[in-house]
């Protein structure tokens, strides 16, 4: 009983002391400002919220639809302004996003936000239309092997604009093992920059630099930044983590210090590809907000809505959330 007791006092004083480190990052905002402004470091920030696709892809029971719904509509009501809803890939090789079509229609969607959709091929890309999709992600790898393993194709065969057919959409992202590969090992900045610079110039307005499998350091993450940065404008580029060797906030500082101002994130930290064996989740987007929050930077974000639909999706799934914000304030 003693032993309950001190973990309650230990909890409620924990949470506590969260909220008031909450406030205290909301405050410093405008502290902050100078800091920021001295480090180079962006005024704004767009956070691409993927915990709907990639945080929940690789979940090895069927999340249902209407647990998928909810949570974009938590998130929807946070402030985020770009939440990756779902994909329109193979229910042969995932599983978990065969309801996709449900969740297009059933999502209430928030005017101001945009629910952009992973598609590999034609075949998703019509299917995304037709489900009422404004915005497609594309994807692309730096590595072979994993581009195999991923979409069955070679990285040259994914990047040809006719075998996909949808030169005029709008659509922008990925390429994955940015900084490492599960299968190849490390990967060599120019040819990220190799396909980045392909990707950009088939009318891709925004590519997202995967760490697919989170091994990045903040000394590997420049090296490749300079290598794309001289090939794409950095405007254009965009960074995404994966926090295996907990490396990812020092990786998005060091993207945000070079003048990369697009950060995705997975709320609670969910995460990881099916097709990357050892990828743990993305960076938790609690943990971005807090980061960005105390640097002055803005987001538009409520991290305190942000951290309840974490808690949602954490209860529903019945695991521990992976951000440390939420951890730290017991908003579990
Ligand atoms: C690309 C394919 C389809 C090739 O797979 P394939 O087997 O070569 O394709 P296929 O054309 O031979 O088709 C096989 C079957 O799938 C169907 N099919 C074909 N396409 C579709 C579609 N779009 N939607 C629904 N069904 C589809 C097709 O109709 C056929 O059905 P069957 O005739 O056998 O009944 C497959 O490899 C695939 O779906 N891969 C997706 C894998 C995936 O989603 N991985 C996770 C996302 S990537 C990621 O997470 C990394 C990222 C983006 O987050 C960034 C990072 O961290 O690096």
């Amino acid at each position: 009983m003693a032993a309950v007791m001190r973990l309650v006092n230990r909890s409620t004083l924990s949470s506590a002391m969260g909220q008031q480190y909450l406030a205290f990052s909301s405050a410093a905002k405008v502290q902050t400002a100078g800091v920021r402004a001295s480090q180079g470091l962006p005024e704004k920030v767009k956070i691409v919220e993927v915990g709907p696709r990639d945080g929940l892809q690789n979940e090895k029971t069927i999340v249902p639809a209407e647990t998928k719904i909810h949570l974009i509509d938590m998130l929807s009501q946070s402030g985020l302004t770009v939440i990756e809803a779902t994909s329109f890939v193979s229910p042969k090789w995932v599983p978990q996003m065969a309801d996709q079509v449900e969740v297009m229609k059933g999502i209430a969607r928030k005017p101001g936000v945009s629910y952009p959709v992973l598609t590999p091929n034609l075949k998703g890309f019509q299917a995304a239309v037709k489900a009422g999709a404004a915005e497609v992600a594309i994807f692309g790898a730096a590595s072979e092997l994993f581009s195999k393993k991923n979409i069955n194709c070679s990285v040259e065969e994914s990047l040809q604009p006719l075998r996909r057919g949808y030169e005029s959409s709008q659509r922008g992202r990925y390429v994955s093992c940015v900084l490492g590969c599960p299968y190849e090992g490390k990967v060599a900045p120019e040819k990220v920059a190799h396909v980045a610079k392909r990707l950009y110039s088939m009318g891709c307005y925004e590519i997202s630099l995967g760490d697919t499998i989170g091994v990045g350091t903040p000394g590997s993450m420049t090296e490749m930044l300079e290598a794309v940065s001289r090939e794409v404008p950095v405007k254009a580029l965009a960074v995404h983590c994966h926090d295996t060797y907990g490396q990812a906030l020092a990786n998005i500082l060091v993207a945000l210090q070079m003048g990369i101002s697009v950060v995705d994130s997975s709320v609670a930290g969910l995460g990881g590809c099916p097709y990357a064996q050892g990828a743990s989740g993305n960076v938790a987007t609690e943990d971005v907000v807090y980061m960005l929050h105390g640097l002055g930077i803005q987001t538009g974000v409520d991290l305190s809505k942000l951290m309840d639909a974490g808690a949602f999706i954490c209860r529903t799934l019945n695991r521990k959330t992976s951000s440390k914000v939420a951890q730290a304030t017991c908003k579990l």
